[in-house]
């Protein structure tokens, strides 16, 4: 906001109002860290958003979205972004992670929970799918997001989960890192097309897989494959330490 423009009272303090469906908030009560990606290995808190736009055959948080296995009423609830802003700063942890489903469907109401954390010195990652472009109030507050477009191999199609456009704009952003989940080295190489194709950097890859020994098989069959490319590579430490715990 520019110095001149006047601050609307009645708007901030509406906007606090807003609420947010939520599907789960952690990392306050029990400590955990951010398991994927840049910052894997901070500590951090999540605030995970109920709702998905695609639907993957291989996500682990249908209960965001699969209501045909999921009840939502007893999945979401709806939170203020004043309430929200409240439960992270109850914690001196700094990094906050807003996950989901997909984060960005809500990003509008969103925007007041960000201001509100930056404000409280936090740090804020959001975890995307990428089909969503982000709003200019966002990337303005400083927010990085960790964009994972969804391969055909993760169970969907390919014409819904890869979005030029809001690729782009996510690379345009200067504040994105592209996570790609990868089960085998023919992921890497289509990985490598679409990164090419929309010009998307830095890339990071994450070996698909719920448990320890899934993840640990497929670190070895990407490694060097990784390496070559010159590639971040990135474990999933939470699954590693806590074993796909929900809330962890
Ligand atoms: N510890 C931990 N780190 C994470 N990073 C991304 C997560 C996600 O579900 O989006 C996640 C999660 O569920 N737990
Ligand atoms: S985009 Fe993410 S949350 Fe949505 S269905 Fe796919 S894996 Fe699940
Ligand atoms: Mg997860």
């Amino acid at each position: 906001m520019t110095p001149s423009e006047p601050i609307d009272i009645n708007s901030a303090a509406s906007d606090a109002a807003l609420r947010l469906i939520v599907a789960e908030c952690f990392g306050v009560e029990v400590p955990t860290f951010q398991g994927e990606g840049p910052s894997c290995g901070h500590p951090a808190l999540f605030i995970r958003l109920s709702r998905c736009n695609l639907t993957c055959a291989k996500c682990d948080t249908k209960y965001t979205w699969d209501w045909s296995q999921f009840d939502p009423r007893k999945e979401s609830t709806k939170r203020t972004a004043a309430d929200l802003v409240a439960w992270a700063t109850s914690s001196p942890v700094e990094l906050v992670v807003i996950t989901g489903g997909e984060p960005l469907l809500q990003q509008a109401r969103l925007v007041s929970v960000v201001r509100g954390l930056i404000a409280a010195g936090k740090r804020v990652e959001f975890e995307t799918n990428g089909t969503i472009a982000p709003a200019p109030e966002l990337v303005a507050h400083g927010v990085r997001f960790n964009v994972s477009p969804k391969l055909a191999s993760f169970g969907v199609r390919e014409n819904k989960s890869i979005v030029p456009a809001a690729l782009e704009a996510f690379a345009a952003s200067g504040r994105a890192a592209f996570k790609f989940v990868a089960s085998t080295v023919a992921d890497l190489d289509r990985i490598a097309e679409l990164t090419d194709t929309h010009r998307l950097a830095p890339v990071w890859v994450m070996p698909e897989g719920t448990t320890a020994d899934a993840i640990t098989a497929t670190t070895r069959v990407l490694a060097d494959a990784v390496a070559t490319r010159h590639w971040h590579f990135t474990t999933r430490l939470h699954v590693l330490a806590f074993a796909d715990a929900r809330g962890r």
